[in-house]
């Protein structure tokens, strides 16, 4: 499959000031690449040389084989759609009108619509649900439905490329999924190469066949989901040096409560993650074992707990593990098992079960911290 769009060597930036340089990308039709990145990386400025907003400070782009400077306007916009983060704010313009904005490269001087027209508008609107505001003034509505409008009128100009600057960020869960949603529906059944940046990476993953990493004054790891989201490149990416990113499970941790363990969690098959986040919210530093590296919950111990004992996968917990368990666990205050499944693989953690109950530990734990402030439930 050709690559349609194409950049090479791009240097983006300001009044003659680059902010990013030597960047190349290929986008094919029917495909989604995603640019992520730091705040003020510069993800906008590429999106924004992209659709002709900025004049590229070097290099060369092409669009379906024809340089970006060589397009008219109109024929730009019947190649190319764009959501970007600035919101139209026009006076009395229904939402039916705004998005049958996105008609004007085909209607003529005047933008008169045809029956064709106007049904191509309201499909839109029903695509992205909204077809109930059609006679809603724009500006009447929510950042999240004017968010929804705006990618109505970028499919009603039936584009080839779609660019969109952080989509997703003034949509609730249930929206930002049904934006994704719809997207995959334009690459799927109409063909379209979508370009766009994303904050949300637990998205990026799951949407992107290509991602981009904005870094450092031009394009740092490049490849897919799987390739670029492979070890702490993100966090690195990132910065982030409070707290952590799970790469592999797709979310963010807080920073751990750091200091000797004061309560023993003996977990397992994920049970132990709202234990995990709710000492780390009540601050108070705890140790995690007998957890096998395989468990899904062994990822979220390591990065919050003072002390994870852990058994290779698959493997019976072994003495060594469980010894070490027993110690860190004798030292502590008490001791919580949210686990109730037992088997060959762990039965050392029933063990240290009883070994805890035995010491008088062993205590239930308030998930929801009461108004007192005390996560402990002795009764
Ligand atoms: N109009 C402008 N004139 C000069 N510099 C600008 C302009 N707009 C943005 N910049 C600068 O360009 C750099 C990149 O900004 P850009 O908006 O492209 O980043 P971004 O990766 O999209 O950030 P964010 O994630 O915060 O939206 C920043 O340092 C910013 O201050």
């Amino acid at each position: 499959m050709q690559n349609y769009l194409t950049a090479d060597n791009l240097t983006v930036g300001y009044r003659g000031k680059p902010i990013l340089s030597d960047i190349s990308m290929n986008i094919r039709r029917g495909s989604i690449v995603t640019l992520i990145g730091p705040n003020g990386a510069g993800k906008s400025t590429i999106l924004k040389s992209i659709i002709r907003e900025l004049s590229p400070l070097g290099g060369s782009v092409f669009l379906d084989g024809t340089a970006l400077e060589d397009y008219s306007d109109p024929d730009f916009a019947k190649k190319t759609a764009v959501v970007m983060t600035g919101r139209p704010d026009p006076e009395l313009m229904t939402c039916f009108d705004v998005a049958a904005a996105g008609r004007y490269p085909y209607t003529g001087r005047f933008g008169i619509l045809s029956k064709e027209d106007k049904k191509k508008v309201m499909d839109a609107l029903e695509m992205v649900r909204c077809e109930s505001l059609a006679d809603v003034l724009f500006q009447n509505t929510s950042d999240g439905q004017k968010q929804r409008i705006l990618l109505a009128r970028a499919i009603c100009q039936e584009p080839e490329l779609l660019v969109l600057d952080e989509p997703t960020s003034f949509l609730d869960i249930r929206h930002k999924l049904e934006l994704l949603d719809i997207l995959k529906k334009l690459v799927h059944e109409r063909n379209v190469a979508v370009l766009m940046s994303l904050h949300e990476l637990d998205l990026a993953e799951r949407i992107s066949d290509y991602v981009l990493c904005a870094e450092n004054g031009t394009i740092g790891r490049t490849g897919t989901p799987q390739e670029v989201f492979e070890g702490d490149y993100i966090a690195k990416l990132y910065g982030i040096e409070h707290g952590s990113y799970l790469t592999s499970l797709g979310f963010p941790e807080l920073p751990r409560t750091d200091g000797a363990p004061r309560f023993f969690v003996i977990g397992g098959m994920g049970s132990g993650i709202p234990v995990y986040h709710a000492l780390n919210r009540a601050g108070i530093p705890f140790a995690a074992g007998v957890i096998h590296e395989n468990d899904m919950e062994y990822q979220t111990a390591r990065v919050l707990a003072a002390e994870v004992i852990r058994e290779a996968a698959f493997e019976p917990v072994g003495e060594q593990a469980f010894l070490r368990a027993k110690k860190v666990l004798e030292s502590c205050e008490a001791v919580f098992c949210p686990l109730n499944v037992f088997g060959t693989m762990n039965k050392k953690n029933r063990e240290l079960l009883r070994i805890g109950t035995e010491l008088g530990k062993l205590r239930q734990i308030h998930l929801d911290k009461s108004d007192s402030g005390d996560i402990l439930n002795d009764k």
